[in-house]
């Protein structure tokens, strides 16, 4: 077996397994044991992988048996595990949905009919901003949201307070929840599922029912309005396609309306739900990193200003002319990576690897934050440098791009990693052609000191709330968004 802390009798590594910033706490471990690192929580083996070169060789090079996810019973008790796909086993069913999902959210034809619904909501953020700065994370979080439920299931979202809005992170957080490392004793000891719901200490299946009917009613209040949308005649969504191409299939045992809707329905709340808090999350570190670093902000802006100009906003066409809002898009997902240990995959067979037996049934814990870190690919990790990425004003292949990890790996890499790609680009090459971003300021205008801090659970890490200043940097690109927005309206 690889290496790793010798644990107790029973319970294994369960003292050895961190509480909070797991990316940080297992890279210590790594640093004493290597990049492969052996636990074991009550006879589950477990092996943390802190190398790229590692992930890629197990995840992707051998990913016929490394693309399992781990079993949990609490996912079974709320069902999430027969809909959400990020958490199905291998298997055919997995296939059918993230083929769908993969086909409206690769580059090519979906991707490019997306680019127009995102600038627009794009657009309405830079109005947000002028209007209530101070609310940016709200902003965010709205044209995110409303760009991911328009492209998913044809709903067009008007108001931050319409139910739909919050449904997505809803159903995220109680997946959340239920991955917690040892917050429900069933997934360490399965036999207790059987406990009757009215005994004492069986409290985890109260709260599975209540998960289970209130993710599952979300899933199907945003199937039925999506479908609603289809009917009134919006294709251009995933579900708006899958529903066309069924349309023009011959019939056949998997492709009857029943099952088509019950595969989109799961499907389609997988990706809403997936691209959900995460983007907020890159977005909100992006504010963070202009915020502390004006310099970076500076060169950002003075290339915006060359390629752009001053009379209109930057598009998807300007895009290999701005390398290095490429750059910074880089950079901010290395440098605060959203999922710090990625998803647990699961081994299917016995393997033999770099002289290490990892047996069958071993969950692969891929410390993406240990990759971000690796200072052989980014020296200085810690600090916030897009040009790291770049090489004579263009983008430097040598350079070990942050979406090989940020994202997962091999068979079950992120499906939304190119949609996030294109998001992030516009949304950070609109805001700084518009505003200048600070620290925050009290009343009197004085500057009050920024610090980075972030939330990390064992799914995701985001930046601690903070403030911040975000200011028109003139009058003209203040107009600019103002005459954008009477044109759409
Ligand atoms: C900054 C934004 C995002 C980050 C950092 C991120 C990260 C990840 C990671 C680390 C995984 C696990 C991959 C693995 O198991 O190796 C994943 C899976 C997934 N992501 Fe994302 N994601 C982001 C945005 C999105 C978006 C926009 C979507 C919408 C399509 C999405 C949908 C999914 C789905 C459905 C899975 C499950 C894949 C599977 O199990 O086959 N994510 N993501």
């Amino acid at each position: 077996l690889p290496p790793g802390p010798p644990g107790i009798p029973v319970a294994g590594n369960v003292l050895d397994f961190p509480q909070s910033h797991y990316g940080a706490k297992f890279a210590e471990l790594a640093a004493k044991y290597g990049d492969l690192v052996y636990l074991e929580l009550f006879g589950q083996p477990v092996v943390v992988v802190n190398s790229h070169d590692a992930a890629i060789d197990l995840l992707e090079k051998r990913s016929v048996n490394y693309s399992d996810r781990p079993r949990s019973v609490m996912s079974e008790l709320t069902e999430y595990d027969d809909w959400v796909f990020v958490l199905m086993h291998y298997n055919q069913k997995w296939r059918q949905h993230r083929r769908v999902v993969v086909q409206s959210f690769q580059p090519g034809d979906a991707l490019v009919s997306a680019q127009p619904i995102v600038t627009a909501s794009v657009h309405d953020l830079l109005e947000g901003l002028l209007r209530t700065p101070d609310k940016f994370s709200e902003h965010l979080g709205f044209t995110l949201t409303k760009s991911t439920i328009r492209l998913v299931y044809g709903i067009q979202l008007t108001d931050p307070n319409d139910r739909f809005f919050d449904m997505a992170s809803t159903i995220v957080q109680i997946g959340s929840e239920m991955a917690v490392p040892g917050a429900f004793l069933v997934d360490v000891i399965p036999i207790l599922r059987f406990l009757p719901s009215w005994c004492p200490g069986a409290k985890f299946l109260r709260t599975a029912e209540a998960w289970k009917l209130q993710a599952r009613a979300y899933r199907d209040q945003l199937f039925a309005a999506g479908k609603a949308a289809f009917d009134r005649g919006i294709v251009d969504s995933l579900i708006g396609r899958v529903f066309e191409e069924s349309d023009n299939m011959p019939p056949s045992e998997t492709n009857t309306p029943r099952k088509v809707d019950e595969m989109l329905r799961g499907a389609a709340a997988a990706a809403y739900g997936g691209s959900a808090d995460t983007t907020h999350a890159a977005a909100h570190v992006f504010i963070l990193a202009m915020a502390l670093h004006k310099d970076v902000q500076e060169k950002a802006q003075s290339e915006l200003d060359s390629v752009v100009g001053p009379d209109r906003l930057p598009t998807f066409a300007d895009r290999e002319s701005l390398p290095y809002i490429t750059a910074l898009v880089k950079e901010v997902l290395r440098w605060h990576v959203i999922a710090p240990i990625g998803v647990a995959h699961r081994s299917v067979a016995d393997d033999v690897y770099a002289g290490y037996l990892i047996p069958a049934g071993t969950l692969i814990v891929p410390n993406q934050w240990a990759m971000a870190r690796d200072e052989t690919q980014y020296p200085d990790p810690d600090n916030f440098r897009p040009e790291r990425f770049l090489r004579n004003g263009k983008i430097d292949p040598n350079v070990r791009d942050p979406a090989t990890f940020a994202f997962g790996f091999g068979r079950r890499i992120c499906p939304g990693l190119h949609f996030v790609d294109m998001a992030l680009f516009i949304n950070f090459a609109s805001i700084l052609h518009v505003f200048n971003i600070g620290p925050p300021e009290d009343e009197n205008g004085v500057v009050s000191p920024l610090k980075a801090e972030f939330a990390e659970t064992s799914t995701n890490s985001r930046p601690e709330a903070f403030g911040c200043t975000i200011r028109p940097r003139s009058l003209h690109a203040a107009q600019l968004v103002h005459s954008l927005a009477e044109d759409a309206r």
